[in-house]
């Protein structure tokens, strides 16, 4: 495992991985000279918010380091390549859900970079005999035992939310509620990281050289922010306040997921796909680690 923890934790490197601690923009080629079967590319930059306000940091952390690791990997002759891509690639779609087949227009800076790297994955594996696949994500959340999310200064809505419920902040801003949907609030299909992470073994053991695949992985179910808090309030009791507050810079309205090339051609099949129990795993993650 390689990472610079710029936003990682050491202390998250499971028992017994070996860990490099190490920029790939710089150490890719070095990194990759001991022969692997194949890498899975997580390293990015990557919130919505903050790539608008400093895309400088998107496009360097993002694209020209992953163009050092894909040529690091055709420099080394590494076979396969797993790369975490995004729902943030395709924009506001003008289908619901989400195939991966419809255009591609990013309204962010972060989508844009990911689709930029999607592109040079595809140039390389077809040219270079490079076995890739990228992994659309949408939103990932939920837990797995004592993994989960941990970030210096917290985006995300799930994680927000529950720090509301354990007393960290007072309440909840929901960015929005004027966007064309039921609520008004913005929808977005909730994946469980134990799901996702099945999805990338899958994807490794499904690699074709010199082709790139690209899958969607969500759950093909869309709640609103208002649903989320909702479902947040379910699972802790809490009161959760919540206040409107102007929309964020670059959100689509609606994302959904069909992951149904991922189901035919890898054969995932998601297991925790009930947004009550992805908070429950995110809130028994929250609550131990804070020691609540
Ligand atoms: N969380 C989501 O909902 C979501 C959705 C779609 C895609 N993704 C993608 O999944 C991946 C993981 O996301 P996350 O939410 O865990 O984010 P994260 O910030 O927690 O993880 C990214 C990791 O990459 C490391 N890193 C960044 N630049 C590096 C570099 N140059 N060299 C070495 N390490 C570097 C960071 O220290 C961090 O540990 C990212 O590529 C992200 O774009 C996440
Ligand atoms: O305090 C908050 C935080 C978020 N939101 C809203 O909640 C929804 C989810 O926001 P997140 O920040 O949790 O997630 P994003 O949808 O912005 O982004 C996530 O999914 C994207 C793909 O859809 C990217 O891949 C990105 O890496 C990942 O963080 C959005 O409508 C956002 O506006 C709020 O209302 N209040």
């Amino acid at each position: 495992m390689v990472d610079d923890l710029s936003t990682g934790h050491a202390d998250a490197v499971p028992d017994g991985c070996k860990f490099v601690e190490a920029d790939i923009a710089t150490a890719a080629s070095s990194l990759l000279a001991e022969s692997f079967d194949g890498v899975l590319h997580f390293a990015a930059k990557s919130l919505v918010g903050e790539s608008m306000e400093n895309p400088q940091k998107y496009w360097h952390g993002n694209v020209v380091t992953s163009l050092r690791l894909l040529d690091a990997m055709r420099e080394h002759g590494t076979p396969r390549l797993v790369f975490s891509s995004t729902a943030a690639t395709y924009g506001e779609p003008e289908v619901t859900p989400i195939t991966e087949d419809l255009a591609t227009r990013p309204t962010n800076t972060y989508g844009a970079t990911k689709l930029a790297i999607d592109h040079a994955i595809t140039s390389y594996a077809t040219a270079y005999g490079i076995g890739a696949v990228s992994l659309r994500y949408f939103n990932v959340a939920g837990a797995h035992g004592a993994f989960g999310e941990r970030h210096a200064v917290e985006t995300h809505l799930i994680p927000i939310v529950l720090q509301v419920a354990l007393g960290q902040r007072a309440k909840v801003q929901i960015f929005g509620e004027d966007w064309p949907t039921a609520d008004g609030t913005c929808i977005r299909d909730y994946i469980h990281v134990t799901d996702l992470a099945d999805a990338h073994l899958l994807a490794l053991e499904h690699a074709t050289a010199g082709q790139h695949r690209i899958y969607n992985l969500g759950n093909g179910t869309g709640f609103s922010v208002k649903q989320v808090i909702d479902t947040c309030r379910e699972v802790t009791g809490h009161p959760i306040p919540a206040e409107v507050a102007p929309r964020r810079a670059g959100d689509p309205a609606t994302l959904v997921a069909s992951s149904q090339r991922a189901r035919d051609e890898l054969g995932w099949r998601p297991e925790r796909t009930d947004l009550t129990v992805i908070v429950r795993d995110a809130w028994e993650f929250t609550r131990a680690s804070q020691g609540a």
